[in-house]
C-alpha cells in the first residue's frame, strides 16, 4: 500500500466517522460522566474500577467490549470512558473498516492514550480483524505493501491505546478477538424506575414539564431501553405542546402514546405485527425467524435484533430449537385465548425484568 492508498483509507474511515456522527440531540442527552450514567450498577462499578486503576498507573486501561441490544448505552459508555480518562475518542464502525488498510490508517493516527471506539465490531472484515489482534496485543501492525511475490510486510508501531468495541451480537465475535478484551460487559434492559430517572434527566435538559406520573407511564412503555424512552419523551412533548398545556402528565402520556401506537407494555406496531403473524398465520409457532420476517415484510436481522430481545424479556415470545413460539401471554395480549395445549409453564414464560 502506498502513501496515496493510506491517505484514501484514512479518509474513508474518517468519512465513516462523520456519517456515524450522532444527531445533536443524542449528543445533548448522552451522559458525559459515569456519575451521570443511570442504571447498570454492576457494569458501572466494574468499569469504574478499571478506569480508576488505569488512571492510578498512568497507563491506558485494558481493551473494553460492550455488548447488548440496541439503545442500552454502549456508545454512551464508550464516550464516558474517553471523558473519564481525559482522552480523545476516535469513532468508527465495523462495516466502515472494509480493508486492513482502513484500520491501519486509523491506528497510525492514534495518539498515546487515545480511545478507539468501533461500533458493531462483529461486522469487521476478517483481514482488518486479524490486523487488530496484533494492534491490541503488541501495539503494532504489519502493513503489507505491494502484491504477490514482491509484497513486503512493514511493521508499524501504534501508540498505546484503548479499544472499546460495541456489539449487539456478542456470539458473532471470533474467539481470538473476544479473548483480547480485558474487560467485557453485557448491558441489560433497564428497570422502569431507572428509565424514570433517564426521562427526568432528559426532560430537564430538554426543558419539558414532565410530571412524575407522566414519567412513570412513559418508562413503563419504553421496552427497558433509554433510547426509546428519550424518543417517546420527545413524541409526548409534541402532543403535550400541541394538544394540551405543555405538561406531561400520565393522561397526556397515555393519549400521546395511543396516537403513536405504543401499547401499555411498550409494544409498537412492528412488535404486534410479529406476534400477530406468529399467532394468526402460524398458529403460535414454532416458525423460523426468516419465515416470520417475510410475513411482516422485514429483514430477519431486524426481527431478531430489534424486536425479539424485548419480546422474549416481556415473556411474549420463546426462541426454541424448532423456531419461534408465541407464549400464552402473547395470545392474551392480542385478545385471543391460547390453545389448550399451550401452558404458561412450558413456554419459557419469563417476566419483563427477571
Ligand atoms: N444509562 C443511561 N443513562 C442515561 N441516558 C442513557 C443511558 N444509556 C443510554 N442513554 C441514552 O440513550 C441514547 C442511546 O444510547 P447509546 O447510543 O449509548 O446506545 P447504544 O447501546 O450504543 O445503541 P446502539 O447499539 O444502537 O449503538 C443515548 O443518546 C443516551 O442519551
Amino acid at each position: 500500500m502506498n502513501e496515496h492508498d493510506l491517505e484514501g483509507s484514512l479518509q474513508r474511515a474518517l468519512d465513516a466517522t462523520v456519517e456515524d456522527g450522532e444527531s445533536d440531540l443524542e449528543n445533548r442527552l448522552r451522559p458525559a460522566r459515569l456519575a451521570e450514567f443511570i442504571g447498570q450498577p454492576r457494569v458501572r462499578e466494574q468499569l469504574d474500577l478499571v478506569l480508576q486503576g488505569a488512571l492510578r498507573r498512568g497507563a491506558p486501561p485494558d481493551h473494553v467490549l460492550l455488548s447488548g441490544p440496541p439503545g442500552l448505552g454502549k456508545t454512551s459508555l464508550a464516550m464516558i470512558i474517553g471523558h473519564e480518562l481525559g482522552s480523545a475518542v476516535r469513532i468508527t464502525s465495523g462495516p466502515a473498516l472494509e480493508r486492513a488498510g482502513d484500520l491501519a490508517a486509523m491506528l497510525s493516527n492514534l495518539l498515546e492514550g487515545d480511545v478507539l471506539f468501533i461500533d458493531e465490531i462483529h461486522r469487521m472484515a476478517r483481514p482488518a480483524e486479524e490486523m487488530l489482534y496484533l494492534a491490541m496485543e503488541d501495539f503494532r501492525v504489519d502493513v503489507v505493501v505491494g502484491k504477490g511475490p514482491g509484497a513486503t510486510s512493514i511493521p508499524l508501531d501504534v501508540a498505546p491505546f484503548t479499544l472499546v468495541g460495541a456489539t449487539t451480537r456478542a456470539g458473532s465475535l471470533t474467539g481470538p478477538l473476544r479473548d483480547r478484551f480485558g474487560f467485557t460487559a453485557h448491558m441489560e434492559f433497564y428497570e422502569p424506575s431507572d428509565l424514570e430517572q433517564v426521562l427526568t434527566r432528559s426532560a430537564r435538559i430538554l426543558e419539558v414539564d414532565l410530571r412524575p406520573d407522566g414519567a412513570r407511564e412513559i418508562a413503563g412503555r419504553s421496552r427497558g431501553t433509554p433510547r426509546i424512552a428519550n424518543r417517546l419523551l420527545r413524541r409526548v412533548r409534541d402532543y403535550a405542546e400541541v394538544r394540551a398545556d405543555g405538561a406531561v402528565t400520565r393522561d397526556v402520556a397515555r393519549a400521546a402514546l395511543a396516537v403513536y401506537d405504543v401499547d401499555e407494555l411498550g409494544l409498537d406496531r412492528l412488535d404486534r405485527a410479529v406476534l400477530g403473524a406468529l399467532v394468526r398465520s402460524f398458529g403460535g409457532g414454532p416458525v423460523g425467524v426468516s419465515t416470520l420476517a417475510v410475513a411482516v415484510g422485514e429483514e430477519p436481522g431486524t426481527v431478531e435484533e430489534v424486536c425479539e430481545p424485548y419480546l422474549v424479556r416481556a415473556g411474549m415470545l420463546a426462541r426454541t430449537p424448532r423456531g419461534r413460539v408465541a407464549t400464552p401471554a402473547a395470545w392474551r395480549h392480542l385478545g385471543q385465548e391460547p390453545p389448550a395445549d399451550r401452558s404458561d409453564d412450558d413456554r419459557g414464560q419469563g417476566t419483563l425484568f427477571a
